[in-house]
């Protein structure tokens, strides 16, 4: 008998098992040319009166004589559209609180051209806001969407979901927007997940159950609070954040490095519960696991490339052993940097917030655990010569605690080994700002339109010349508050940069895009034809976000 492979599995939906099946198919019917997004066969629904059984079995009958043939493409399409429903499930919703022209708007930016595009931008939100249909509640075992209580905002373009990392920066947006409605929504959506699932799933989608991705649904409740005071909201999200807490600090998300001194210094890895191919993108996941021989070896390497959508950075090379070869992929094998800011951040904001509900106990307890994960990032994360923190290669599966050896400190520059600027447990300590504003200069990470994601050009999307896309927004946001000035000033030029491009690719192809080319962006770049404009869920965010934080009055789109 093969031997498998034993880590955590969360199982799928029938309806899920099914439509990889007519994905596979439909990527056998069509020319290579012309395949058809894997993830749109895998988003339909059932149509009414079908059910799944005489479905299938109605495909059953169209491919039993294909076993070496494809089915015509033309039979293919017309049983796609006989038996399922496409993007019926979310139904565009105006949301309640927006308003052309919010009172206090961007009261800082002083510069014309500046607002009048803000306020296009401010108007996106109306067409990324969806509520779930009807039916979706009344028949979910025809729906690959799940759904949720309140309207949502999705990224837009091939996503028509919510994400869950993605709404930390829409809702910064909506705060500029003033739309705290529709950002309590949000929250009151993902806290919804968390409450069936135990996690904040990936997404809102019955094939993103096995995972969840970086973990901000605690930063979205203090940015709301910060500007609502609103109490009821953090009341009831403190259980709900404590559940979050115990997912990411247990079974295999947990890791313990011992450091020189014997000292246990508990840290947290990205640890999908899934190692077959991603139904989403079940046709390419299959033929890169076709790389390997043996069950063991493709559902660990499998598993390594659902955990790398956990971590939202997929594709990168700052998950394989041997860069850029994609057989390499290890994410499970890595200590991101990242992930542990997010807890380190939720950490605080969860003691933050029990001190509003006057629990002083249970705040302290996690005032004491950010302050054992800050002394974690010291001891495991921290490399004095590169100025930075440096993700961890673990030696064996995690399952024990292992001895740290400086060699497994992944020495090769990422935007995301500059995130622990972000919160006050770093930023607060002028000399090490200083030291990391210097790394961060000398990095080679600093492109004409914003942060790169990596120095390595591999072909993926998360890697050069794209950039670190609006996560980049963390490590600004965080250098803008320091007490450091050539901080503050490399931040306003970061910011500068991303709105700059972001605006010239806006206005000459129409949208808003979610990753930006960084590095070879020219001054005025972009291109491609003229298109009604379209948002973008996270860059909508950040733009706002940014031209709320730096308040501009001169004028942005000429190169300073
Ligand atoms: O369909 C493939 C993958 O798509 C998602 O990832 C990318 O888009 C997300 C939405 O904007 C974003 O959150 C993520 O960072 C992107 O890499 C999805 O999250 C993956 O799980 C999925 O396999």
């Amino acid at each position: 008998m093969a031997i498998s492979d034993t880590g955590p599995l969360v199982q799928t939906t029938p309806l899920v098992t099914f439509l990889q099946r007519v994905q596979l198919e439909a990527h056998r019917s069509y020319p290579n040319e012309k395949t058809p997004d894997p993830k749109f066969y895998i988003d339909l629904s059932l149509k009414l009166p079908h059910h799944l059984s005489t479905v299938e079995a109605a495909f059953n009958d169209l491919t039993s004589g294909s076993r070496d043939l494809p089915v015509p493409v033309k039979k293919l399409e017309k049983f796609v559209h006989e038996y399922f429903d496409d993007a019926k499930d979310l139904v565009p919703h105006e949301p309640e609180d927006f308003v052309t022209d919010p009172f206090e708007f961007l009261l800082n930016v002083e510069n014309d051209q500046v607002r009048e595009w803000a306020r296009e931008v401010h108007s996106l939100w109306k067409t990324l806001c969806y509520r779930v249909s009807d039916s979706v509640r009344e028949s979910p075992d025809r729906h690959t969407l799940l759904p949720l209580p309140e309207p949502v905002i999705i990224p837009g373009s091939r996503f028509k979901e919510v994400y869950y990392w993605d709404s930390y920066w829409v809702i910064k947006g909506l705060m500029t927007s003033k739309m705290f409605t529709t950002a309590k929504g949000i929250v009151t959506n993902l806290m919804s997940l968390v409450e069936t699932y135990g996690y904040a799933l990936n997404g809102a989608r019955a094939y993103y159950t096995n995972r969840s991705q970086p973990p901000l649904l605690s930063s979205m409740v203090y940015e709301i609070y910060n500007v609502t005071k609103d109490e009821e909201l953090v009341r009831k999200a403190i259980p709900v954040l404590l559940k979050e807490y115990e997912f990411w600090n247990s079974g295999k998300h947990k890791v313990v490095i011992r450091d020189a001194s014997g000292n246990d210094h508990m840290l947290s890895r990205y640890y999908a519960m899934w190692n077959m191919p991603r139904p989403e993108s079940y046709v390419f996941d299959q033929e890169s696991a076709s790389a390997f021989s043996s069950t063991l070896q493709k559902q660990r390497f499998l598993r390594d490339i659902a955990t790398a959508a956990e971590t939202g950075c997929d594709f990168s090379t700052r998950w394989m052993r041997d860069p850029p070869n994609f057989a390499t992929m290890a994410t499970t094998s890595v200590v991101p940097v990242d992930l542990n800011v997010f807890l380190l951040k939720m950490e605080l904001d969860i003691a933050f917030m029990m001190g509003i509900c006057g629990d002083k106990n249970g705040s302290e307890r996690f005032v004491k655990a950010s302050e054992a994960r800050k002394k974690a990032f010291e001891a495991v994360f921290w490399n004095e010569k590169a100025g930075q923190w440096l993700d961890y290669w673990l030696s064996s599966d995690g399952d024990e605690p292992e001895t740290w050896k400086a060699e497994n400190q992944n020495t090769n520059v990422f935007a995301s080994n500059f995130a622990p600027i972000w919160i006050s447990s770093f930023n607060s300590d002028e000399n090490l700002v200083k030291k990391v504003v210097k790394a961060l200069k000398n990095s080679g990470l600093i492109a004409p339109a914003g942060i790169l994601t990596s120095l390595k050009n591999s072909g993926q999307q998360w890697d050069y010349p794209n950039g670190w896309a609006p996560q980049q927004e963390i490590i600004v946001t965080g250098l803008a508050r320091t007490g450091v000035k050539e901080a503050k000033e490399i931040a306003e030029e970061i910011a500068r940069r991303w709105i700059r491009s972001s605006y010239s690719v806006y206005k000459t192809s129409g949208s808003i895009h979610e990753k930006l080319n960084v590095a070879e962006f020219g001054e005025y770049g972009g291109g491609g034809e003229y298109k009604p404009q379209t948002g973008f869920g996270w860059s909508n965010g950040v733009i706002l976000a940014f031209l709320e934080e730096f308040g501009w009055h001169s004028d942005l789109f000429i190169k300073h």
